[in-house]
């Protein structure tokens, strides 16, 4: 299938000499979530941009839906929603004003009917005639997803859609990209929210200085790269770990209540077995055991620190 978005050799240098993007390549395909994980200064907002048509590429190629950025602008545009991290100025809009508006601006026959369903699926529709003032905070991220959903793009940018907002409101955030997975829509968003990216997406681009370091699906990220701990709860408390034991990636916890095994999720051979063995021939017994997995987190740390 081909992809829905292709971008190849994509290169920014700003005017000032910097060099935000370096030989970007990334193919979107339709209907996934895809996660763009980056620190600050990344080149995220850049790559969104240009995609978009707002900042020009230096060198590469963008196709959106198989239509050239450049070439077939009111195309690529037309199939692209963008939603922006805040809803500016007209305070005093409605609702309904403002995505009915915003469909007439990309040229599309009036369909209420539509609308009406986006704001009914955003739980918004009985706010249609409220002025923008009087939305919560979370209405108000809601209503700039209806209105980018407005004119049925079929790719929906959202850039750090829960950049400086509670945890309820957060969570709120990721039941409304489920339900645009559901509604078929495909949806690429930045974050540097690691927890975000692994809530939301099904799969995982990291960029860093201005180059993608990484593209993963989501879980076979967290199994490839991720090591497990496996905790056994001792019956006797130890002071040392045995000299039997050297040989295993073996940390003893502070009160010496627990043996904490550090493994390779991927690796041929976990040593889990042996371990076990050893265990017994040391005679060191366990009431309890259970495994725990690093986290994307560790993982993107390791990443943008180049380790
Ligand atoms: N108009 C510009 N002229 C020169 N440099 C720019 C310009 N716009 C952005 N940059 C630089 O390009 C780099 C990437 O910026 P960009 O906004 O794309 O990053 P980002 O990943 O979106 O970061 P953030 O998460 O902080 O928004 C930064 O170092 C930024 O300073």
């Amino acid at each position: 299938m081909s992809p829905i978005l292709s971008i190849e050799n994509l290169d920014k240098t700003y005017p000032d000499g910097f060099q935000a993007l370096r030989n970007i390549n990334l193919a979107i395909h339709k209907g996934e979530i895809f996660a763009l994980l980056g620190p600050n200064g990344a080149g995220k907002t850049t790559l969104i941009s240009i995609i978009c048509g707002i900042v020009n590429a230096t060198g590469g190629r963008v196709t959106v839906d198989g239509y050239d950025i450049q070439r077939d602008y009111r195309q690529t545009r037309s199939r692209i929603g963008l939603v922006p991290q805040e809803l500016t100025r007209d305070a005093f809009e409605t609702v309904w004003d403002k995505v009915s508006f915003s469909r007439m601006l990309f040229g599309k026959p009036r369909d209420d009917a539509y609308l009406e369903k986006v704001l009914r699926d955003l739980s918004l529709w009985e706010k249609r005639n409220s002025q923008l003032r009087m939305l919560s905070g979370g209405m108000k991220r809601r209503l700039l997803i209806a209105k980018a959903l407005a004119h049925e793009p079929s790719v929906l940018f959202l850039d750090e859609p829960t950049a400086g907002v509670d945890v309820e409101l957060r969570q709120g955030m990721w039941e409304t990209v489920e339900y645009l997975r559901q509604s078929g829509v495909t949806v690429i968003l930045t974050t540097h929210y690691i927890e975000e990216a692994e809530e939301m997406a099904d799969r995982i681009g990291v960029i860093n200085q201005g180059e993608i370091v990484l593209v993963e699906d989501k879980k076979q990220l967290m199994r490839k790269l991720g090591t497990k701990q496996l905790v056994l709860q001792l019956r006797e408390s130890l002071e040392a770990i045995p000299a039997a034991l050297a040989d295993y990636d073996l940390g003893l916890s502070e009160d010496g209540s627990a043996l904490i095994y550090t493994y390779e999720t991927q690796s041929a051979r976990t040593g889990i077995d042996d371990l076990m063995q050893a265990l017994g021939e040391a005679g060191i017994r366990f009431t309890d055991l259970h495994t725990t997995q690093s986290s994307l987190e560790d993982i993107f740390l390791d990443l943008v620190n180049g380790s």
